[in-house]
């Protein structure tokens, strides 16, 4: 597969009013990665992710995705990429069949295929059955099977994916951690973000620690085992994070709960 690289980003930097966001963030992201983006809340994960996606603009240093700089008038890099959003801005009052259709000739697909590949792909995913209900009456994890599908249903080569799992049952995640690893051997690259640090571990071939606006750990999973020398993401996210109060600040929060 080589090394091919669809994202470099150079000295990003992102401040909101006067509070510096990202602090001069680089990377070079490499075609077929699963990039594990992990970070305390706050870090910076979701305005790295919507840079890159040209939701959020106003930042300083470069980024080019498949060698074009984003920033420079084109977007048709976008209709490369996908995005599984973490809380998902999805039209209530439209059917999936409406839903897919809008979203797929957004990036210029023919509406019988988006049809055809819409229901093929619900039917895998267990909701067939629902295709022409109204979103309003899904479940949670029928809802995020559906932004899934809408984020993948122009085989884009780029996949932001924001707490994906959000919502799914034991099966659903565990066909969705092998649609991942497919895709990523079909040369596809994923951009995961994600507090669930079990999953981050296992589905990860990099796994990125952003922490205060900057990187402060990036290699494989047993590189940063290496690193810190500690057994689990979990654990390695706190070493690493400076956080050790678990105990300290549970006590007092029940403390303050009971009043006293
Ligand atoms: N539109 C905005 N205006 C002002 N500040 C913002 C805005 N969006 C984000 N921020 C600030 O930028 C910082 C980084 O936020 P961001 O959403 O990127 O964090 P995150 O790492 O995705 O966190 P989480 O894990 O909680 O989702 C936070 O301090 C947040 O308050």
């Amino acid at each position: 597969m080589g090394q091919e690289t669809v994202i470099q980003i150079r000295d990003l930097t992102k401040k909101y009013g006067s509070k510096q966001v990202l602090n001069s963030i680089n990377l070079d992201i490499h075609r077929g990665q699963i990039i594990g983006y992990i970070g305390p809340n706050g870090a910076g994960k979701s305005t790295t992710v919507k840079i890159l996606l040209g939701i959020v603009e106003g930042y300083k240093g470069s980024i080019k995705v498949f060698g074009e700089e984003i920033n420079g008038g084109s977007t048709d890099y976008k209709l490369k990429v996908g995005y599984v959003p973490e809380s998902g801005e999805i039209y209530d009052a439209l059917t999936a069949y409406e839903y897919l259709e809008f979203i797929g000739e957004l990036y210029g697909m023919d509406p019988d295929e988006i049809d055809k590949k819409g229901q093929r792909l619900m039917e895998l995913f267990g909701i067939l059955d629902v295709y022409y209900s109204r979103i309003s009456s899904y479940s949670k994890g029928m809802r995020q099977k559906l932004l899934i599908i809408a984020s993948l249903i122009h085989n884009p080569d780029i996949l932001f994916l924001d707490e994906p799992l959000n919502g799914l049952d034991a099966n659903s995640v565990m066909v969705f951690k092998e649609i991942l690893a497919d895709l990523a051997r079909n040369g596809k690259t994923i951009f995961y973000s994600s507090h669930i640090m079990e999953v981050v571990e296992k589905i990860s071939s990099r796994i990125i620690l952003i922490n205060q606006g900057q990187i402060i750990a990036d290699g494989t999973f047993d590189e940063l085992k290496e690193m810190s020398k500690e057994g689990s993401l979990e654990s390695i996210f706190n070493q690493l994070t400076g956080f050790n109060r678990h105990s300290e600040i549970a006590t007092e929060f029940v403390k303050a709960i009971q009043g006293v």
